[in-house]
């Protein structure tokens, strides 16, 4: 199993190129099965959920073909299997966006109950009622979402969906589903996230008619056909936000290629108010750190809120910054599973429920710890770069699920780091 093998210490400096955003390529990769004709997504990140879903719909019958620049050509008009086997989704939460588009299209679908970080309940209790709603009929059995329509119904219809809480990809599987429903759809306390609105640009050009996209309000009027089309994934914002921490951590002076700061306001308040120089600069975000900064409360909150993907990254700043501070977890009721590691490295947190309080710590020691899901291990990785000596950190395959070549990036910025 590859470790990383982190020697701490260095300032990082440099430039770093932003990857397509995972969250926005994995539901478009779902949306490009809307259609018979092919569909271009460019800046698709190299990353282990994007190979997993690659594999899922080829799966199905649909040809798609991975170009070494990132872009990736998919033709779903031979998609003859409209079924997502247990085997090939257990490692990935977002397998269930195949789900809307597949009913939309084929007016059924066969999906597992997906798998993804270990950072919570996660139930798709509220996938199902929406798209029941919609029409759909719905049994989950032995671990999979058994959906069909009526007998005789070839479409969907729309509705009016009010989910219970915000969802991201609830919001992503009703707004590919509704795209080629048969009338109105209005979805209320939509997710307002970057994605969800790269995705619905992404189904306006299919010839998609939405609008309210980025509020929470969204309304769709179903066509019965999309076409194909030519979509860049929009920058990732949970990387770009690992890179300012990172920087922020360790200090020095680093250029964001192609970051987003109009997607990271929360974050990057909160870096200003530590004591860290964050611009947004043409093409990009510049970041710059020296000398300890002041450590920051903060709760996670849906868009525009502090992102819970960035709070294991964020706590580590706390970690080792002037004064206390706590870290509220409002999105996911298991989302602290670095603190124990953290605290392996000299960390200094207590955890009660939702709120993790840490007190800040001078200096950081390297040891052996143990990525327990996707952005625990970026905030592990961060920490490893600011301990003396030695952090192996174990189990990377959680950080390999959702990071384009981060070692390779970080190595290109000065940090010693490598994969062993
Ligand atoms: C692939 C992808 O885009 N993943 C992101 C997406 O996950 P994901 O879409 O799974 O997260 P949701 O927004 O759906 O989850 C928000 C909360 O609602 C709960 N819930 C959700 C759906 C449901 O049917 N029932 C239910 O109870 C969840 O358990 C959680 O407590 O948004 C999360 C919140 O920003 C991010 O951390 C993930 O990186
Ligand atoms: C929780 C995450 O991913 P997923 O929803 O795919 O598990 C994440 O990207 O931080």
């Amino acid at each position: 199993m590859d470790k990383l093998l982190i020697r701490g210490g260095h300032p990082l400096h440099g430039e770093v190129s932003i990857s397509g955003a995972k969250n926005a390529a994995l539901p478009e990769l779902c949306a490009a099965l809307l259609t018979a004709e092919p569909v271009v997504l460019r800046n698709v990140p190299r990353l282990q959920d994007v190979a997993t879903m690659l594999k899922l719909i080829r799966n199905m019958g649909v040809e798609v073909e991975h170009a070494a620049d990132g872009s990736v050509r998919i033709d779903a008009s031979r998609l003859s299997t409209p079924e997502a086997p247990y085997e090939l989704v257990k490692t990935m939460r977002a397998s269930v966006l195949a789900l809307g588009p597949l009913l939309a299209r084929f007016a059924e679908a066969t999906v597992s109950l997906p798998g993804g970080c270990a950072i919570g309940s996660r139930p798709v209790d509220q996938h199902i009622k929406g798209l029941q709603a919609m029409g759909a009929q719905i049994v989950v059995e032995h671990g999979y979402m058994l959906a069909k329509l009526a007998a005789g119904r070839t479409r969907l219809s729309g509705a009016h969906i009010t989910t219970d809480m915000v969802t991201v990809t609830g919001t992503e599987n009703f707004l590919m589903a509704a795209a080629l429903a048969e009338g109105e759809t209005v979805l209320e306390n939509a997710a307002m996230e970057p994605e969800i609105v790269d995705l619905a640009e992404m189904l306006i050009k299919m010839g998609a008619r939405i609008s309210g996209h980025g509020t929470s309000r969204i309304t769709i009027q179903g066509v019965e056909r999309l076409h194909g089309c030519d979509h860049q994934v929009v920058a990732d914002r949970i990387e770009a936000g690992t890179f300012l921490c990172a920087v922020a951590a360790t200090g020095g002076e680093v250029l964001l290629r192609h970051a987003r700061a109009d997607h990271l306001g929360a974050v990057i308040d909160k870096l200003r108010d530590a004591g860290a120089k964050v611009d947004a600069v043409d093409g990009g975000m510049r970041v710059q750190s020296e000398g300890r900064l002041k450590s920051q409360s903060f709760r996670t909150t849906e868009y525009p809120g502090f992102p819970t993907d960035m709070q294991a990254q964020f706590m580590v700043l706390n970690v080792i910054s002037q004064g206390a501070a706590s870290v509220t977890e409002t999105i996911f009721e298991n989302r602290f599973m670095h603190v124990n590691e953290l605290v392996r490295l000299g960390a200094k947190i207590q955890v009660d429920g939702k709120v993790a309080v840490v007190e800040g710590v001078e200096r950081l020691s390297g040891a052996t710890v143990m990525a327990t899901d996707l952005r625990a291990s970026a905030s592990l990785v961060i920490a490893g770069l600011v301990a003396s000596g030695e952090t192996l950190v174990d189990r990377i395959y959680h950080l390999d699920r959702g990071y384009d070549c981060m070692e390779a990036k970080l190595r290109a910025l000065g940090a010693d780091i490598e994969r062993v």
